[in-house]
């Protein structure tokens, strides 16, 4: 089993590099750093040096990247993937620079996901800039697509100490990996991909405010302002460029009472099952425009 300490960064491709950045900082609000690579943005959030890479490239999302607390750790973590069939691949100097981190290795989930594992990642102390007043406090959580979402949930909880907190049928699963209600969470589709990242925001008033902007700025919003039964979190989802969907929220439950919490299983064809406001697109999982990744 390995422990995973924290979620760590995502990192993406994107064709239209300066449109992808743009969004990110002047539209989502995130301060960007000076990467010293050319074709590499790195974007922060909170006290890491940076949540998100966008990568001029090929489209598409990369890696999702994970903390461990030690450099034994991650060590114990290559050969425990190795025995357990995975090909695993250690990050050369240049490429753990890039990520901010003292060393990581990288292997692909049963799914087709690339996942990455790093010790050391960079703290900041200053202060983050954010781009806009959007309120971000830290990256909250991620959101990974699978074709099968119980098949996905054994892996997560099988091989890290991924626990379900709440079912969403068989198209959603929400993981913890601390007190936070999930930071990994599994949404069904056809494809590996990004169904979303999440930044949190500090205030209830930052949601609405930022609902306000996306539409005064003609962002399409996929769905909310809501509020989620499973983490009780006001919730907004909104399209960047390349389908990158973002979401912010706030409000999110903590599990306090671990030997207390028993997973619920909210039936996607009941209303309200996603969205206890029941906004327009939030009706039930199981209508397709709840594919989030994918807005057509
Ligand atoms: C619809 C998705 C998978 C979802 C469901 C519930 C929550 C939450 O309780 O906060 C999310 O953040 C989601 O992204
Ligand atoms: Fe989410």
């Amino acid at each position: 089993m390995i422990e995973l300490e924290d979620i760590g960064y995502v990192r993406s491709g994107v064709a239209d590099f300066a449109t992808a950045v743009h969004f990110a900082t002047d539209i989502v609000g995130l301060e960007l750093m000076d990467s010293g690579e050319p074709g590499v943005a790195h974007l922060r959030s909170d006290s890491h040096h940076h949540s998100l890479s966008l990568v001029e490239g090929v489209s598409g999302v990369i890696a999702s990247g994970f903390t461990l607390a030690t450099e034994d750790a991650l060590v114990a973590a290559e050969s425990e993937l190795e025995r357990r069939g995975f090909r695993v691949t250690r990050g050369d100097e240049k490429e753990a620079r890039s990520r901010r981190v003292a060393e990581f290795i990288g292997f692909d989930d049963p799914f087709g996901n690339r996942i990455e594992l790093a010790f050391g990642r960079q703290t900041i102390s200053r202060p983050v800039r954010l781009s806009r007043g959007s309120g971000i406090t830290e990256f909250g959580h991620l959101c990974l697509d699978a074709p099968d979402v119980r098949e996905a949930y054994r892996f997560w909880s099988s091989t890290f100490n991924a626990r379900v907190s709440d079912w969403v049928g068989d198209g959603a699963c929400l993981m913890r990996i601390d007190e936070v209600h999930h930071k990994i969470a599994v949404f069904q589709a056809d494809e590996p991909g990004m169904c979303h990242m999440n930044f949190q925001v500090a205030e209830l008033d930052d949601v609405f405010r930022n609902w306000h902007f996306l539409v005064e700025h003609g962002v399409e919003i996929e769905m909310g302002p809501g509020r989620h039964p499973q983490s009780g979190a006001i919730f907004l989802y909104f399209l960047g460029p390349e389908n990158f969907t973002y979401e912010y929220s706030f409000g999110v439950r903590r599990i306090t009472d671990e030997a207390a919490w028993r997973p619920r299983f909210f039936d996607p064809d009941e209303i309200g099952a996603i969205d206890m406001w029941l906004g327009p697109k939030a009706r039930t999982v199981s209508q397709p425009q709840l594919r989030l990744s994918d807005p057509a």
